[in-house]
């Protein structure tokens, strides 16, 4: 087993203007930032993987011993700082995708206007102090973070199923509902974009960290975004979760009516019930974690640049257990996900129907994504709103929907497109007049028309 030796250094020189941005300069880099504040990751220090069912007890395993043979040097002993890890895991786990765990060499953290570096390292001989730190940092930003112009051969290409065969799987999926198979599912597609010249993620993730500021956007080895939704934030023993469920598309909202949104989404029982529906679901999980749980009695509304959701946000004392020890995040993760706003309800029902009608791996795509620290603190959200870099010019995007009694195919497949909005503007890109129709590497045609 690797020892890792860490140390972190506070560092006051962050401009609170642009936060953490300025730290965005590379394509590997690792992100989770909100408001501007947050954790950059650069490099590798250890990495962790594995699929299927166990994938989440290994990595807790693995994250146990890793810091139980850690040197780790952590003045500030704030959440964030020290060794932490980010990681983002498969949706299913039945996903051939490789969940991970990074723990990378420098960090920069930004927490209520104070920044910090860490550095960590395997080298058992290298020196650790606030100089080494500055300098291994300083060897990541010695490039200039690259634009790139979007390119006429940029284009939008269908994934898995064509928006007509993805209908279909929403029409029977409404079909089960009505025959009370499940009361919720939530069906997802994906599209693929392909560039005209490669790809700049630094880029991505900076647009979409100024335009989406209070959503998280991340980036874990290829996967980026900015999702809205908080599976689980732990901090000093509190839990907090936001739970999403019910989407209005701002783009198509009348211009002279500031209530829309209250009247169209809080005032929909069909919303309110599949929000209800993702509500009972993560407190039913969360509860045995807890001493005390608050939520608010009315979900509000959460307003996006893209869309509005409704929203509830959930706060729990976590109660520690025989040995006193309270729940860690990863604890937390593998009791709460998938919840009902990814899968649907009942989860196995929803689960099973998922892989039957969506005709694709979701790999990372509503799985959880985010980081932890060696106290027990972090934050994993749901990778929404996000892309998969599939090579420098291929980048296969994801968005779904909950399907409930009463949902439309045609309005779903809409929603969808409001879902892809924030990745396709921030890759320079609108949404295609017309998408071809089928996919040429598409082999199976079950879902016919
Ligand atoms: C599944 C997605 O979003 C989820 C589904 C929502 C809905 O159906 O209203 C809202 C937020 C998310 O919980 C997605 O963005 O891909």
């Amino acid at each position: 087993m690797t020892t890792l030796r860490s140390v972190t250094v506070p560092v006051g020189e962050l401009s609170a203007a642009i936060g953490l941005l300025e730290y965005l300069v590379l394509d590997e880099q690792l992100c989770w930032i909100r408001r501007q504040e947050g954790l950059v990751g650069f490099g590798e220090a250890a990495r962790f993987t594995s699929s299927g069912p166990e994938r989440f007890a290994r990595a807790q395993e693995w994250w146990r011993s890793l810091l139980a043979d850690a040197d780790v040097e952590d003045p500030l002993s704030a959440p964030g700082t020290g060794i932490v890890a980010f990681g983002s895991f498969a949706f299913s786990k039945r996903s051939p995708f490789e969940s991970r765990l990074v723990v990378p060499e420098i960090i920069v953290g930004l927490r209520d206007g104070a920044g910090w570096v860490t550095y960590t390292t395997t080298d058992p001989d290298a020196e650790l102090n606030e100089e080494t730190a500055k300098a291994a940092l300083a060897r990541y930003l010695e490039d200039l973070p690259v634009y790139r112009e979007s390119d006429p051969a940029d284009r939008v290409l269908p994934g898995m199923l064509s928006e007509s065969e993805w209908k279909n799987a929403v029409a029977r999926s409404v079909a089960h509902v009505a025959a009370g198979d499940l009361s919720k599912i939530v069906l997802a597609r994906d599209i693929a974009v392909e560039l005209g010249n490669p790809l700049v993620a630094s880029q991505v993730l900076r647009e979409l960290a100024v335009r989406y500021r209070d959503c998280w956007t991340y980036s874990v080895d290829g996967l980026i975004g900015s999702t809205p939704e908080m599976l689980i934030k732990v901090e000093n023993g509190t839990a907090e979760a936001r739970v999403l469920a019910g989407t209005l598309d701002r783009a198509t909202a009348p211009a002279d009516d500031p209530h829309y949104a209250k009247r169209v989404l809080a005032g929909s029982a069909k919303q309110q019930h599949e929000h209800q529906i993702a509500i009972d679901s993560l407190t039913r999980s969360l509860e045995p974690f807890t001493s005390s749980m608050t939520s608010h009695t009315e979900p509000f509304v959460l307003e996006l640049p893209n869309v509005w959701h409704l929203a509830s946000d959930v706060t729990a004392e976590l109660a520690p257990d025989e040995s006193g020890l309270i729940p860690t995040p990863l604890t937390l993760v593998e009791a709460l996900h998938p919840t009902a706003a990814v899968c649907g309800f009942p989860t196995s029902v929803a689960g099973e129907l998922i892989s039957e009608l969506e005709h694709m791996d979701r790999g990372p795509y509503s799985g959880p994504v985010g980081w932890m620290d060696a106290a027990g603190n972090g934050e994993w959200g749901i990778a929404l709103r996000g892309a998969v870099i599939e090579s420098p010019t291929k980048v296969r995007l994801y968005a779904g929907c909950g399907i409930v009694a009463g949902s439309n195919p045609a309005a779903e497949l809409e929603e969808t497109w409001s879902k892809f909005r924030p990745m396709l503007e921030a890759l320079g890109l609108d949404r295609p007049r017309a998408v071809p129709v089928r996919n040429p590497d598409f082999a199976s045609s079950s879902s016919g028309s």
